[in-house]
């Protein structure tokens, strides 16, 4: 499904060539793979992406601001969000609820803005059922297995069992693997950073976004529906 026809949209005509729909940017890794790491680097680093923030029961943790990293509520208020159909989609992780909320994302897409999601799995499969052309699925590994449970205790957010809980459900989590796109091993920071970037630019070259490019392939050659000289 496709949520946006460049052939047809009324404001194709007059785009410019650099005006693009924005992605979905979805990252996904097991607990303590390094995705919040991440993303905090792409959001530092690229004015065009914003992140969708996230509706949680979870608590909040040392070091987390409420609207910035997460919109902390209560399960009354989470559940009243869903009955409102305020979600985009949502799940249960870890015995806690968390949602992506609605508000914005189609226009910030129109707007030729990227969307970048940290969610899982169960989050990614609902948004692509949504909007399949506009998602760019990423996995990030860790390593190793060990190295993963070193990451969560440096991290220091977690008691012994919520630690052990997430190793549990990491194997689980890794098994989705193949539902993405893209997959990237978390070894060294710098590189996996740059890896995701070298995907984010590629993405936004993809023909179907880029919607200035019938006006302006139509100015180059008069026509773009010959099929020898279709784009
Ligand atoms: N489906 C879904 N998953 C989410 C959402 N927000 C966060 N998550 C996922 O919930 C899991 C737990 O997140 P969190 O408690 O922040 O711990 P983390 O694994 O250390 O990032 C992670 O896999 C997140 O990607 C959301 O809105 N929807
Ligand atoms: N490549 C890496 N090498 C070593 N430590 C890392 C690396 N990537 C992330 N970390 C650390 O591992 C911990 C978990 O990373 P985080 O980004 O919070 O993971 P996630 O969001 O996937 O749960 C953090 O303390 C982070 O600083």
């Amino acid at each position: 499904m496709t949520l946006f026809d460049p052939e047809t949209d009324a404001t194709a005509a007059s785009a410019p060539i650099m005006h693009r729909r924005g992605l979905m940017l979805v990252i996904s890794s097991p607990s303590g793979a390094g995705k919040t790491t991440i993303a905090r680097k792409l959001l530092a680093a690229d004015d065009q992406i914003a992140l969708s923030v996230s509706a949680t029961t979870r608590p909040r943790r040392p070091g987390e601001t409420d609207g910035r990293d997460y919109h902390f509520v209560s399960q009354t208020d989470f559940d009243q969000m869903v009955e409102e159909h305020a979600f985009l989609e949502w799940a249960k992780v870890f015995g806690h609820s968390y949602g992506t909320p609605k508000a914005q994302i189609w226009s910030r897409l129109k707007e030729g803005r990227d969307i970048l999601f940290d969610i899982d799995w169960q989050g990614t499969q609902q948004l692509h059922q949504r909007a399949e052309a506009d998602v760019v699925p990423v996995f990030i590994l860790p390593p190793s297995i060990d190295e993963l449970r070193r990451r969560l205790q440096s991290r220091a957010t977690d008691s012994a069992d919520t630690i052990d809980a997430r190793m549990d459900r990491a194997r689980a989590e890794i098994s989705h693997w193949h539902d993405y796109d893209y997959v990237v091993v978390n070894d060294d920071v710098e590189r996996c950073y740059d890896e995701v970037r070298q995907i984010i630019a590629a993405e936004r070259l993809r023909r179907a976004r880029q919607t200035g490019l019938v006006p302006f392939v139509r100015a180059l050659v008069g026509d773009t529906t010959h099929p020898r000289s279709s784009i």
